[in-house]
């Protein structure tokens, strides 16, 4: 009889285009998502296929520096590949075996993808980890909803463990200040004796109605933030925390990286720009951050740029995630911060844990929890 234990770690992330072709239909799941675009359903489809289409010429340039397409998925991929390695290595149990699977949300491979591929290699159990460090609804939340619906669709029915965030993880802070301080010890060395430097740690940005509606983005990515600052250990660091990304007109939460740079500029400090939501290379940092914002702080006379690059497959941060998958497996919640329990103040109520019912059991996922959401209503007809 085959008792060997399966499990399959399921590493979300948002997904980018493969070719230039993409570009268009990748916008349109995007802004076609409740998640993202919060109008009444039957206004969505339309107008977030006319959001998809003004927002492709910008989108289609900064894939093109790219040479046309989005790093992500390979990145994901080899991401998966180190953490199957590792877990595999730390277990010393013969008769269970991890496999990485990746379930991007706006791009192939998408969770029905995922979901077929977990149910064909024969998985006893899933771990759902998003590679966002911070819950937002707008990632995480939306990730979880299409795994859910994929793994209904596909009949994947199996004991499913998920990760909701990991924003204050110690071994991912450790990880994230190391690169920081290698960054930094650079950029000191290059700069002029004396002079001054900024960190600044840049999130992407939310729009501020989603925040203010409970979504605990913008409390988590202050708490990275405040565990790495404490990781580091240089007293008095000069840091600032910004948002960067902006795509729609509405109010944003702030402050922009912009604004950050414009004040860098009146300090007459140099900055060292610290990507703290993302964890792989992708478009917003190689072309927002490396082009855009560096060519920007030169127009401002900002007097010096210098970027931490992202973890991508660096050992410590893969080493973090494995033992955040081996701690989530062990605690026997279904629903599972980096600490366990929820770490979010009450404020935040779209935290997923204030949804877990009062037997632990995590119900399906759903936006915003808001009874009558488009996402909801989906789930009560089916
Ligand atoms: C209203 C729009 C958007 C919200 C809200 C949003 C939140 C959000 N996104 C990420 C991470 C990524 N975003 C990426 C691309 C991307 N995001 C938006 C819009 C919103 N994101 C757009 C339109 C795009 C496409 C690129 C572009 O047009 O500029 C990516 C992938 C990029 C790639 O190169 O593959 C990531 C990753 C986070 C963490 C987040 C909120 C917490
Ligand atoms: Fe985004
Ligand atoms: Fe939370």
């Amino acid at each position: 009889m085959d008792i060997m234990r399966r499990v399959a770690v399921v590493l979300f992330n948002l997904g980018g285009p493969d070719s230039p072709e993409a570009v268009r239909p990748f916008l349109e799941n995007l802004f076609t998502d409740p998640a993202i675009l919060r109008v009444p359903g039957f206004v969505r489809p339309w107008l977030g296929r006319f959001i998809a289409a003004r927002r492709t010429k910008a989108a289609s340039e900064n894939y093109a520096i790219l040479g046309g397409r989005s790093p992500l998925l390979e990145l994901t991929e080899e991401q998966g590949r180190a953490l199957e390695a590792a877990l595999n290595a730390g277990t010393g149990a013969a008769d269970e075996e991890h496999r990485c699977f990746v379930a991007m949300r706006y791009w192939h491979p998408f969770s029905e993808e995922a979901a077929r591929a977990v149910r064909d290699w024969g998985a006893t159990e899933v771990v759902l980890l998003p590679l966002y460090p911070q819950f937002s609804t707008t990632t995480t939340g939306s990730s979880m909803v299409a795994w859910d619906e994929a793994a209904r669709a596909v009949g994947l029915r199996l004991p499913t463990t998920t990760v909701c965030c990991w924003h204050s993880d110690e071994g991912f802070a450790a990880a994230t200040a190391a690169l920081v301080r290698e960054a930094r010890d650079k950029a000191l060395a290059e700069l002029p004796a004396g002079a001054g430097l900024r960190v600044l740690f840049s999130a992407h940005g939310l729009p501020e109605s989603i925040v203010k509606r409970g979504d605990p983005y913008q409390w988590q990515v202050e708490r990275t933030v405040a565990s790495v600052v404490e990781a580091l250990g240089v007293e008095g660091l000069d840091h600032q925390v910004c948002y960067q990304s902006r795509v729609t007109p509405q109010r944003w939460i702030g402050p922009s990286t912009e604004e950050a740079l414009e004040t860098a500029a009146e300090d007459k400090v140099a900055v060292l720009v610290c990507p703290i939501a993302f964890v792989s290379e992708h478009s917003e940092t190689l072309v927002e951050l490396d082009v855009e914002y560096r060519e920007a702080a030169h127009k401002l006379g900002v007097p010096g740029y210098f970027r931490v690059p992202t973890q991508n497959s660096d050992a410590d941060f893969i080493a973090s995630l494995a033992a955040l998958v081996r701690r989530a497996r062990g605690s026997g919640r279904e629903l599972c911060s980096f600490a366990g329990a929820r770490q979010c103040p009450k404020a935040h109520g779209d935290c997923p844990h204030a949804k877990v019912r009062g037997d632990g059991r995590r119900p399906p996922a759903a936006l915003g929890g808001k009874a009558g959401t488009p996402a909801a209503k989906v789930r009560e007809a089916a």
